[in-house]
């Protein structure tokens, strides 16, 4: 009768019941320790091309907002640090917390962040995204911290539209950005292998974590969370909290591109 979300009733802990990879041997997120990564001299550096005249609207669907890439082209997209071939941006979208003390789905040593961008990416080895989503070399996730500080004034060009796709199913135009402007200076990053976090929670995903975090004002952070996870004329219930915790590691190792 009611989808998964993030509220007590049909949140993460309960996520299993209709989704049984939810206890999958390589699922996301983790927390990622950085004594235990091994540095891996082989891992080549990230190789990031995007191109703004793909970017092409963003909807609020009702978990978080996501900002929609046209991806019949090479033109944005991902290749060379631990991937073989070439991934095409697909979407980007963050997750958040109900205050600025939580909010990431990785943890490094156990410290979150308020925000987590995750720029979805799937192999052009495959016809299609959700084809690629159900193959364990499928999609590649770059996932990015924001670290509450400065307000960052690339990220308002995003929050500055969310007024218009305030409750779920909401969308608007919203063209020429480019995300690369929401990386930070140091490409530096972890990757392990792992799934979505979210729902059907595909073990599909070679995860690319960014040591450097981007900043964030606080006020940039209530901005987020004026967001609703509800439609238009149901009772409004803001978008917050919706991150999934680290799931167990299970002998999974994870690799530094850097000493
Ligand atoms: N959170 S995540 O980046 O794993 C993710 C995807 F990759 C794809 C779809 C939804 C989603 F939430
Ligand atoms: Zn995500």
């Amino acid at each position: 009768s009611h989808g998964w979300g993030y509220g007590s009733h049909n949140g993460p802990d309960q996520w299993s019941k209709d989704y049984p990879l939810a206890s999958g041997p390589r699922q996301s997120p983790i927390d990622i320790v950085p004594g235990q990564a091994q540095y891996d001299a082989a891992l080549k550096p990230l190789a990031v091309k995007y191109d703004a005249s793909t970017c092409k609207g963003i909807l609020n669907n009702g978990h978080s907002f996501q900002v929609d890439f046209a991806d019949d082209t090479d033109s944005s997209a991902v290749t060379g640090g631990p991937l073989s071939g070439t991934y095409r941006l697909r979407q980007f979208h963050f997750h958040w917390g109900a205050s600025d003390d939580k909010g990431s789905e990785h943890t490094v040593g156990g410290t979150k962040y308020a925000c987590e961008l995750h720029l979805v990416h799937w192999n052009t080895k495959y016809p299609s995204f959700s084809d690629a989503a159900t193959k364990p070399d499928g999609l590649a996730v770059l996932g990015v911290f924001l670290k509450v500080g400065a307000a960052n004034p690339q990220l308002q060009k995003v929050l500055d539209v969310l007024d218009a796709i305030k409750c779920k199913g909401k969308q608007t135009t919203f063209s020429n950005f480019d995300p690369k402007v929401l990386l930070p200076p140091c490409l530096d990053y972890w990757t392990y292998e792992g799934s979505l976090t979210t729902p059907p929670l595909l073990e599909s995903v070679t995860w690319i974590v960014l040591k450097q975090p981007i900043s964030v004002s606080s006020a940039q952070m209530a901005k987020f969370r004026s967001l609703l996870f509800s439609a238009e004329g149901e009772p409004p219930c803001f978008m917050v909290n919706n991150y999934r915790p680290p799931q167990p590691l299970k002998g999974r190792k994870v690799r530094a591109s850097f000493k």
